[in-house]
């Protein structure tokens, strides 16, 4: 393909959320163009890793009602690709009884009447095994999460979209971009011309938007990926309805501590905290503090009797933090045919299908089809510097 094309649109970053605001432009026949710096598949940003939990156990209801709709999204994806990419185990949340979070997590389920089991100290054990509530920790599960096979669904959204006449050019990065009514696009290995660019560059967000005058408060972490082995093989399996899960908070931390059944890795089950050490993308393993592990020992050690308390395996990721952990999605407050997805903070992978609608409806200049005042730039006002 010569690569002085023109496209009606051209989306930077092919994780998630690039790969399906691409999917839901060439369903909307705009001839499309997703660009990836690196070969695909690869592990040097967000959305890579064979699991990410899937849930509605949220404390505010604007993320609950967009679940909804993305379930049935990724209910679609799967029907068009013919692949299985949600597993139901049911999510754990535990908590203080009466810590803000932890109330406003299950007053939103109620609220929202997302079917749910609460457990007491009593019975907890009949239908937990192998863990422990910690004294004044309340435990609640959400029944219909579950587990999204995240490299399977980046591999099917992007197979659908290329159905769909999208072209995807990976291995090709993104070294500058002229905004103006038709904006000019130049990588590693060509020129292109779009009437409409979406930026989903993830950890490399402010690199891009730099190129049109715009920061955003954005901070880029290491989350290491811990894995931690069974004592008794299948204690806790996903084929043994183990749930995913959630501590809210503890003693030894104030950031959530996450965790999924034993699957993708046999005998060894994903636990991670919910935050890590500013890494710069390029250099992401150069950052070598280790803090998060420490913490997640002890609370593996208090909480999971049946897991040997150190990692048997360790990767790596990356979450892009905005100061209020909600996401960014708008129009560029000077290009308005420039649109971002940004900031997702650790928790963007479930809402992939909804954030391709409406990063496609903002490209558009359709009306988003949800209300997206807490996703808007302009909250950042006396933090986002433009130069322009
Ligand atoms: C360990 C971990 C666990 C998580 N758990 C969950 C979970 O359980 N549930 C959940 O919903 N979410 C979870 N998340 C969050 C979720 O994975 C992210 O929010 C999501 O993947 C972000 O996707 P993205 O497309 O914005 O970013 P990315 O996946 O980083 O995609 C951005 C892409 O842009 C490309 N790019 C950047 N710059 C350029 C350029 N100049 N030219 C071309 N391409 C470029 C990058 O190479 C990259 O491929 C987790 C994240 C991590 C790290
Ligand atoms: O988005 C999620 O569901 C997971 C677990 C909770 C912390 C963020 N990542």
């Amino acid at each position: 393909m010569s690569t002085n094309q023109e496209f009606d649109c051209v989306v930077i970053g092919a994780g998630v959320q690039g790969s399906f605001t691409a999917y839901q432009l060439a369903k909307h026949k705009q001839k499309t163009l997703l660009l990836e710096q690196f070969i695909l598949p690869h592990t040097r940003g967000s959305s890579h890793g064979q699991t990410r939990i899937i849930r509605k156990a949220y404390d505010e209801d604007f993320y609950v009602n967009m679940m909804d709709e993305s379930y049935e999204l990724w209910a679609q994806l799967e029907r068009e690709a013919g692949v299985k990419l949600y597993r139901q185990t049911g999510l754990l949340v535990m908590g203080p009884e009466k810590s803000h979070y932890y109330e406003q997590v299950k007053n939103t389920l109620q609220r929202n009447k997302v079917p749910m089991v609460t457990l007491t100290s009593d019975n907890f054990n009949q239908h937990i095994p192998h863990v422990k509530l910690t004294e004044g920790n309340g435990a609640v599960v959400e029944v219909t999460a579950g587990v999204l096979y995240a490299d399977r669904a980046l591999k099917a959204v992007q197979a659908q979209f290329q159905k769909l006449g999208g072209v995807i050019r990976d291995n090709e990065m993104v070294m500058d971009i002229k905004p103006g009514p038709i904006v000019t696009v130049s990588t590693s290995a060509g020129v292109y011309r779009a009437k409409r660019v979406v930026i989903t560059a993830g950890p490399w967000a402010n690199r891009l938007l730099a190129h049109t005058g715009l920061q955003l408060p954005l901070e880029v972490v290491k989350i290491n990926v811990c894995y931690w082995k069974e004592k008794v093989p299948g204690s806790y399996d996903v084929r043994r309805r183990f749930p995913c899960f959630i501590l809210t908070e503890s003693q030894e931390s104030k950031e959530h501590i996450y965790g999924l059944p034993s699957n993708e890795y046999p005998g060894l089950v994903k636990i991670c905290y919910h935050t890590g050490s500013k890494a710069d993308p390029d250099q992401r393993d150069q950052q070598t503090d280790r803090s998060d592990i420490n913490i997640l020992q002890r609370c593996v050690k208090h909480c999971f009797p049946g897991l040997i308390p150190e990692p048997a395996v360790v990767e790596s990721c990356l979450y892009t933090l905005t100061p209020d952990r909600h996401f960014v999605l708008d129009c560029h407050p000077t290009y308005s045919n420039i649109v971002i997805g940004a900031g997702f903070s650790g928790h963007g992978f479930k809402f992939g299908p909804i954030m391709g609608k409406l990063l496609c409806e903002l490209s558009l200049g359709e009306v988003p089809s949800y209300d997206l005042s807490p996703f808007r730039i302009r909250r950042f006002q006396a933090k986002s510097k433009s130069a322009l």
